[in-house]
């Protein structure tokens, strides 16, 4: 599904990523996680084809970025992300903000297919937001735009989403509806890789898990093998340990880390 190599990216007098391999195989749900600053992003970016490495090799979906027409990629992955939240019109109706996803657009300024208009209206029914899909987005909850996105991102049927911190941001029910939604695409042919500063929203779903650490992958493999206390209190420099409930890890930090 993803392979990178030997990825490096420096941008003036830093080195971004310094020499990435990861491969993402169909079947695996990835969850990246990483301090501040690690390139996380950077990574989901260079998935996506809006950034191009300065070394090394990008194949998705079985094409090699560089040698195909990146939009044509791009149909096929969903992405959700703050900056493609900011980049929506505030006024635009939530069934219209959804049906762009079908183009990868993100306003429309023709007739839609009503075609289209249907497939948005039924995703906003499976995402409990039917009703209001004639407000103005911008009308919306964080909880509920977020829904939206996802519904968006689901329109073009891509075989791959990839998740920048959906769950920045929401409450504790909101975050536990959403995840509950995501846990839901297992029932679709879909690879989900994504980005998360918290642990618990790595739900039984998600199969791996790749710790990003200053530009590089410290370690990447099964979820289980990855998120082991001692590994983890190495990758954020603060001793914790980790607990298993309800198929998902769960962080508890030592006080007083910064003195040991
Ligand atoms: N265009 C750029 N020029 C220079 N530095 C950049 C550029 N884009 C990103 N960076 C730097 O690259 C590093 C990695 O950024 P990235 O956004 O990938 O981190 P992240 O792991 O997603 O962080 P966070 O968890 O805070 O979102 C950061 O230190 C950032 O300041």
């Amino acid at each position: 599904m993803i392979q990178l190599q030997r990825l490096y990216l420096r941008r003036e007098e830093r080195e971004l990523l310094k020499g990435v391999d990861l491969t993402i195989n169909k079947g695996e749900h990835w969850a990246i996680l990483g301090r501040n600053g690690s390139g996380k992003t950077t990574l989901l970016e260079m998935m996506t084809g809006y950034l191009f490495p300065s070394s090394g090799t990008v194949e998705v979906l079985g094409h090699r970025y560089g040698e195909v027409d990146i939009r044509e990629v791009r149909k096929e992955i969903g992405y959700i992300s703050q900056s493609v939240i900011e980049k929506l019109t505030l006024r635009d109706p939530v069934w219209e903000i959804v049906a762009t996803g079908q183009y990868a657009f993100l306003r429309f300024y023709q007739e839609i297919d009503e075609s289209v208009r249907l497939k948005a209206l039924r995703l906003l029914d499976e995402a409990g937001l039917r009703h209001m899909a004639e407000q103005p987005f911008g009308t919306l909850s964080q909880g509920e735009r977020k829904k939206a996105i996802l519904a968006r991102a689901l329109m073009a049927d891509p075989k791959l989403l990839i998740m920048d911190e959906p769950c920045a941001g929401l409450d504790l029910h909101e975050r536990e509806k959403l995840l509950a939604d995501l846990e839901r695409l297992k029932e679709r042919e879909i690879t989900v890789v994504y980005v998360t500063h918290h642990l618990e929203e790595i739900i039984p779903m998600f199969t791996h898990v790749a710790l990003v650490h200053d530009g590089q992958i410290a370690i990447a493999g099964p979820k289980e093998e990855v998120l082991s206390g001692e590994r983890l209190s190495g990758i954020y420099e603060w001793p914790v340990e980790v607990e298993w409930s309800y198929g998902r890890p769960w962080i508890k930090a030592a006080p007083g880390g910064e003195q040991q």
